[in-house]
């Protein structure tokens, strides 16, 4: 088609349209080709206004506001019905955001006024001061008048995004100086920016604009998927910023780590020769996230873009590497959690009493496997971080005879575990790695070459070293090489590392994003509570924190509630479900502490007649219903409602890590903290509403200011 004229769509033009009815976005569609072929085709109606601004006729009902940006390209700014044309010109107002450079649309209407008589939330700062995190300055006379959270909260709805970012953390108590660097530093214009440039400005990352139909057809499309947003400015930068080595995206549940990893992945294959190769991996813990890694990347860039893209789980990576290599041919893989059974069986059998099962498979597992330990030497000198006891030269020598005896006994079984895979997997990479350097080296034309380009993982605080060794492996050590997101506060896997230590160097390239897109105030504030007093680490051996970590989505405050038995309990949830209408689209989902009050819960609510789905090792098997697993199955997942019942004194945290309290007390808290992460994960799957539920004594996990609320 002949383009007389650009016109490109603001983000909250976009919103708007997406809210019109199917028909109407049809026809914004065609106005857009037309208003591109022929700008000046009579029958569009271009008017100046009184502003910079110019209204065009879409149909009978709506019009176009446009703010041009070059001779020939314009903006579309919002799509009005012809009744409110006149409000919106006298309301808004337009800018280039000094600091980011981008283009704002301002609302200036006046924010209601408060009745509670609260002093005004922003006194404490200057005009010059709130301009200089890079607040819109048309909106400083309402920022003036705000008092209270909902008047706030009207305000942030509808200002441009870094206003309403920056007011959010100052209100929130977040210091000057921390909301300087977190909020608006991130964001800031690379180059001095020229407040009168349109044509700069609309080029400037941080207008938010759709340049070509792609998004309108989306919201026309029966595809378009509610993730395929705008990345915010941070998440742009951090997915598209060149790096000089790995980097690591860390931030609470919901503040889009996946969506970052997903358009990190897009980016990098734009940047591909090109081949029918694929040289980017993106892997995460578990199949049913990297289907669902899948299926997001699908949407996003079709697949063209998954053609280049190996998406597999780390196991199944692994075991693939095994396979290739015909390393453990006709061996059967068994689940980690059968090892500790395997090692009492195999304690009994020998007759070896000296040592404790579960202290023996622990040790295996996370040193000898986990650290691709290669002999008993290395063993002698190997860390132990984490592992509580301290074991001298003769027991280390005692515990790795063992773990040989048990290995061949295992091995005599025809089975192995997935530590295992992994630590052959990593074994096998370094082996490729380190001949793959010496034919370089020696640049004899061999074919041996990494594996991949570049690596993206998400979940990443649930990898163990074994993996971390394989991946770095997998890459050569060049710019862009690997790309993490991850949270240790979402940590249910006890596999803590250091990256440093296992080649991967994220020193001065770790990065925190503080904004959930997902849940409400009111649901994060209650996640922060049962968060409070426990230290988490960084992936590389310093501490992380969820500090700023902040909504501004609002809603109801989370339900707490205790009942006197299981069975009560159990009608407490039926209840709820019922109270939210008992909607078989998927939209809820009650979470459990284990897999038998999961399948009472089931039983249960399909008593009442309502159609509930298990959620498998798969995820849910289809998306109707009320959606029913464990808390390890939610990892990754949202709803619009959650019910997490069991919380209960004896279920969480689990009865069973009493024993090591004092057997093994850093132990316990490991335990501890990985149970409180998984209640965590669960109360971060809700969107709109939770309700928290338990029987007897409520878990120690929920401080009184929540039991009692
Ligand atoms: N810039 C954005 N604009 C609107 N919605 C967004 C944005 N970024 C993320 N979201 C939404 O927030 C939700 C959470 O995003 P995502 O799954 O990427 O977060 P996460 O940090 O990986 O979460 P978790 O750690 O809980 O797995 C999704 O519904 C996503 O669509």
């Amino acid at each position: 088609m002949n383009t007389e004229a650009t016109l490109r769509i603001m983000d909250r033009a976009h919103k708007e349209m997406g809210a019109l009815p199917r028909a109407e976005q049809g026809t914004v569609y065609e106005f857009m080709n037309r208003f591109r072929a022929n700008p000046r085709d009579p029958m569009l109606y271009l008017q100046v206004t009184a502003t910079d601004v110019r209204t065009a006729r879409i149909d009978g009902t709506y019009r176009a506001l446009l703010l041009p940006v070059g001779p020939r390209d314009y903006l579309l700014v919002a799509v009005k019905h012809r009744d409110e044309v006149a409000d919106t010109l006298a309301r808004y107002d337009f800018q280039v955001n000094p600091v980011t450079g981008g283009i704002e649309v301002i609302d200036v209407r006046p924010v209601p006024v408060s009745t509670g008589g609260q002093p005004p939330i922003f006194a404490a700062f200057t005009d010059a001061q709130l301009l200089a995190l890079g607040v819109a300055e048309p909106l400083l006379a309402q920022i003036r008048a705000v008092s209270g959270e909902s008047e706030l909260l009207a305000l942030t709805a509808t200002a441009p995004q870094l206003t309403a970012d920056v007011l959010v953390a100052l209100a929130d108590g977040t210091p000057y100086q921390e909301v300087l660097e977190q909020i608006t530093e991130p964001v800031r214009a690379e180059a001095p920016v020229d407040p009168h440039d349109l044509t700069a400005a609309v080029n400037n990352p941080a207008t938010q604009v759709f340049s070509d139909d792609e998004a309108l057809q989306a919201v026309l499309g029966e595809t378009f998927e509610q993730w395929q947003v705008f990345l915010h400015p941070t998440q742009r930068k951090l997915a598209e910023k060149p790096t000089t080595g790995p980097t690591r995206v860390g931030g609470g549940p919901g503040t889009g780590k996946t969506i970052v990893a997903l358009h990190r992945v897009a980016h990098l294959v734009r940047r591909l020769p090109p081949g029918k190769d694929k040289p980017i991996l993106l892997t995460t813990f578990n199949r049913n996230l990297a289907a669902d890694l899948r299926t997001r990347l699908i949407a996003l860039g079709g697949q063209e873009l998954t053609a280049r893209v190996d998406i597999v789980n780390i196991d199944k990576l692994a075991s693939r590497v095994v396979s290739e290599a015909k390393a453990g041919t006709g061996k059967r893989i068994i689940d980690d959690n059968k090892v500790v059974g395997l090692w009492q069986t195999f304690l009994l059998e020998t007759g070896e009493k000296d040592w404790d099962a579960d202290f023996l498979c622990a040790e295996w597992t996370q040193i000898i496997l986990g650290q691709v330990l290669n002999s008993r030497a290395d063993y002698f000198r190997a860390r132990r971080p984490n592992r509580g006891r301290s074991l001298t030269r003769g027991e280390r020598d005692q515990v790795w005879q063992l773990t040989e005896r048990f290995v061949n006994w295992l091995d005599g079984q025809g089975v192995w575990t997935w530590r295992q895979v992994a630590e052959r997997a990593a074994r096998l990479e370094m082996d490729r790695a380190a001949r793959a350097a010496t034919a370089a080296e020696e640049s004899s034309g061999s074919l041996l070459r990494h594996r991949y380009r570049h690596v993206v993982v998400d979940e990443a605080q649930d990898l163990s070293a074994a993996h971390w060794k394989m991946l770095r492996a997998m890459v050569p050590a060049v710019p862009d090489d690997m790309f993490l997101a991850g949270d240790t506060h979402q940590r249910i896997y006890d596999n803590h590392v250091t990256l440093g230590s296992l080649g991967i160097n994220i020193r001065g390239r770790s990065s925190r994003l503080t904004l959930s897109y997902r849940t409400t105030r009111q649901i994060l504030a209650a996640a922060l509570e049962i968060m409070s007093g426990e230290v988490y680490d960084d992936l590389d051996g310093g501490e992380e924190n969820l500090a700023g970590y902040r909504s501004l989505l609002r809603g109801e405050r989370p339900t707490f509630r205790g009942a006197a038995t299981w069975a009560q309990e159990q009608d407490l949830i039926a209840d709820q479900v019922k109270a939210w209408g008992s909607p078989a689209d998927g939209s809820i989902a009650v979470c459990v502490p284990t897999r038998e009050l999961a399948a009472q819960v089931t039983v249960r609510l399909e008593r009442e007649g309502m159609a509930v789905i298990e959620i498998g090792p798969d995820g849910p098997k289809t998306g109707g219903g009320v959606h029913v697993g464990t808390m390890h199955r939610f990892k990754g997942l949202e709803y619009q409602r959650m019910i997490i019942a069991g919380v209960s004194d004896g279920l969480v945290p689990r009865q069973m890590i009493g024993q090591f309290q004092l057997t093994d007390p850093k132990r316990y808290e490991r335990e501890r903290q990985r149970d409180r992460s998984l209640l965590f994960v669960a109360a971060t799957r809700a969107r709109d509403e939770l309700a928290v539920f338990w029987h007897g004594t409520p878990s120690s996990f929920l401080t009184t200011r929540l039991t009692q609320q």
